[in-house]
């Protein structure tokens, strides 16, 4: 068997078009819905995705305004510009880029923001009322996911979801919305025992640990679906966890990287910064 590879990169095409008509009726009704992107330092990789943020945000007609600052930058300062953007009216969508440097405490951040406009989905109360089925902002990967599954017609309910990885970013919440639609979830990681034993039992796999090409064919069910999250540098070059060669030859269903969920990422992102403008406005 040969997979069928999913190009998040084309899913999101298609929907950051209707995202665009979105926009162009909500700017009839004089609503120009805006993104405010917070980035400290001057890692390559985060202003590579920040400026990728900027980019989709302009395709879609919206307006998305980027602070930069130097590393230096003090946790109190960091919370002071956030406060003025919870302030502002212009501004829908807050994002501050993760990592943050050592001396500035991440929750404090995240905290921080409104949760009227945690377009991110990190602040607790979005993860709490997404724990309960709650209308919220989702986490962007997470839901980039579950799109993807859902308008490839691939059946979520009932299924055995087998997540790798528990961060707070993807891991958890990713197995909380298949769990919402009725998946049968087992969260893996790090101290997990036989590991294989559990990914072969998996109908869907996904796989966010954060190692290059660290799932092959040997680990996975004929015919799964295999989402891969990973974000790695080798050599420059950007590679998934999973190993895309040998699992292309058992998974059904295979998601690449690049061009996979990271796109997606960045459309539900789009989104969420859309629903924060109806929101507001409503
Ligand atoms: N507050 C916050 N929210 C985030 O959502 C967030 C963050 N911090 N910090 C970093 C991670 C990473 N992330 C990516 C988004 C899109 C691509 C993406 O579109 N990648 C392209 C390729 C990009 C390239 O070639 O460099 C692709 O996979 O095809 C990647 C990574 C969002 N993150």
């Amino acid at each position: 068997m040969t997979a069928e590879i999913i190009y998040g990169s084309e899913l999101a095409q298609e929907i950051r078009q209707e995202l665009k008509e979105e926009v162009d009726s909500l700017r009839e009704k004089s609503i120009s819905p805006k993104l405010s992107v917070i980035i400290i330092g001057d890692d390559p990789a985060s202003k590579s995705y920040v400026k990728g943020k900027q980019k989709a945000s302009n395709k879609i007609g919206m307006d998305a305004d980027l602070w930069e600052y130097e590393s230096s930058i003090s946790e109190q300062e960091l919370l002071e510009k956030i406060s003025e953007l919870n302030n502002d009216r212009s501004v829908h969508g807050i994002l501050v880029q993760l990592p943050l440097p050592d001396h500035i405490e991440e929750q404090k951040v995240i905290e921080a923001i409104v949760p009227e406009k945690d377009v991110d989905g990190f602040h607790p109360v979005s993860i709490g009322k997404m724990m309960t089925g709650q209308d919220t902002f989702l986490p962007c990967t997470p839901h980039g996911i579950i799109v993807m599954l859902e308008r490839r017609g691939i059946k979520i309910e009932g299924k055995h979801a087998v997540v790798l990885g528990r961060s707070n970013l993807v891991g958890k919440p990713v197995g909380q919305l298949l769990l919402n639609r009725n998946a049968t979830v087992t969260y893996c990681h790090s101290k997990t025992k036989n590991l294989k034993e559990i990914t072969k039992q998996a109908d869907i796999l996904i796989v966010a640990i954060g190692k290059p090409s660290i799932i092959t064919s040997d680990d996975i069910k004929e015919g799964a679906v295999v989402i891969d999250v990973g974000v790695n540098r080798v050599d420059g070059k950007l590679t998934g966890d999973v190993d895309f060669e040998s699992v292309d030859q058992v998974a059904s269903y295979l998601t690449p990287v690049p061009k996979g969920v990271g796109p997606m990422t960045i459309t539900m992102l789009l989104h969420n910064t859309i629903e924060a403008a109806k929101k507001i406005n409503q």
